[in-house]
Order: structure tokens, then sequence, then C-alpha cells
């Protein structure tokens, strides 16, 4: 796959009109190859692997959040990258799920082809998913490559998506609680 890959970076140089062979792009097409591989590998993971059992009892029904996880994504109308952080919180329903697996879930998806708005709800049906919780909130903060190194060229510009699904989206006061703690600094 990585050979078959890196044959269609070869094109794409050859096709910008650079030499494939000189020495400075000799590897380049597999490193691209490898790279980009990885920036996908989401596609190859699964919830359950992922999660491996990591769900564990609690009587804890109060608001739990992880804030500012790091995101790279890649746009998928350019493929170029989409890079920002994602806050996630949860009403846990009995349950809570292991700390570092948020960030996993976060990242499975952010591996992919993605839209910032469909990576937003696909995190956030995950965790529901996982944690059966009464409720699950993530907002995204992102900033694209597309948005700022070509096309319109805005520095300044980020995107904001988010997805309440339950309590946090049925009860107003619960949101607003949510919405207090990821804005303060
Ligand atoms: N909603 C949304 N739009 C995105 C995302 N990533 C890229 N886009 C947009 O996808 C659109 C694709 O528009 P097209 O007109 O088909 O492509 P384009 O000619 O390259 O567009 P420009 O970026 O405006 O130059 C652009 O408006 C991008 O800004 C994303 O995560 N969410
Ligand atoms: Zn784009």
């Amino acid at each position: 796959m990585t050979e078959a890959l890196a044959e269609h970076y070869r094109q794409i140089i050859l096709g910008l009109g650079e030499d494939p062979e000189r020495e400075g792009l000799r590897d380049t097409p597999k490193r691209a190859a490898k790279a980009m591989q990885f920036l996908t590998r989401g596609y190859e993971q699964s919830l359950e692997t992922l999660v491996n059992g990591a769900v564990f009892e609690s009587e804890t029904d109060e608001m739990v959040l992880i804030k500012d996880i790091e995101l790279y994504s890649l746009c998928e109308h350019h493929l170029l990258p989409f890079i920002g952080k994602c806050h996630i919180a949860y009403l846990p329903n009995g349950k809570v799920l292991g700390l570092s697996k948020f960030a996993r879930i976060v990242d499975m998806y952010a591996r992919r082809m993605q839209i910032q708005e469909n990576l937003t709800r696909q995190i956030a049906e995950a965790v529901q998913q996982v944690t059966q919780a009464r409720g699950v909130a993530v907002v995204i903060e992102a900033k694209h490559m597309c948005m700022m190194m070509r096309g319109v060229e805005k520095q300044n510009s980020s995107m904001t998506s988010s997805v309440m699904l339950g309590a946090f989206r049925e009860n107003a006061p619960t949101r607003q609680e949510f919405l207090t703690l990821i804005n303060s600094r």
C-alpha cells in the first residue's frame, strides 16, 4: 500500500514540474505516503478496540469536562490540515470512561478526511455510545489551512462547531454551565 501511494506521490511531484530524482526529493514519495497513512490511520481503528474496556462504574452524576484536547485533522475538500482543540463534557449515568480514551476518540475521528461539523458529531456520538451518558457536549475550535494558506487567505478566522446531545440539548442551565466552564481560562 505504501509503495502504491508513493508511486502516486512521485506522479504528483512530476505533475508539479519538479524532478523526483533530485537528491532532496528522492525519498519524498515514500515519506509523503507514510505521513499521509499516519494522518489517516483513524480508518483502521475501531471504537471498541480503542476503549479496550476502560469503562468504570461510578456513582458520580456531575458533569465531567475534558478541555483543550489538541486536534489535527485533514479537510476532505483540500486535504489540507485543520488544527485546533476539542472540549468534551458528559453527564455520567453510572459509568465513567477512562480519561485518555477521550483523546483517543478525538484522534480516531480526526485522523480521517473530515469536515469539522461531522468530526464534532462523530466524537459526540461515540462518547454517548460508550458511556451511555445522560448528555454529551462537544465543541471544536479550529483553524483551517485551506482558509489560511490559500483561497480566501484569512489568517485570523477560526471555526467553532458544537454538538449537544441529551441533557445538554434539552436543559439550558446544563448547557450554560458547560459553556461557562470551557470559556473560563
Ligand atoms: N463547513 C465546512 N467547510 C469546510 C471545511 N473545510 C473546508 N471547508 C470549505 O469547503 C468549501 C469548498 O468549496 P469549493 O468552492 O468547492 O472549493 P474552493 O474553490 O477550493 O473554495 P475556496 O476555499 O473558497 O477557494 C470551502 O468553502 C472551504 O472553506 C469544514 O470543515 N467545514
Ligand atoms: Zn479545505
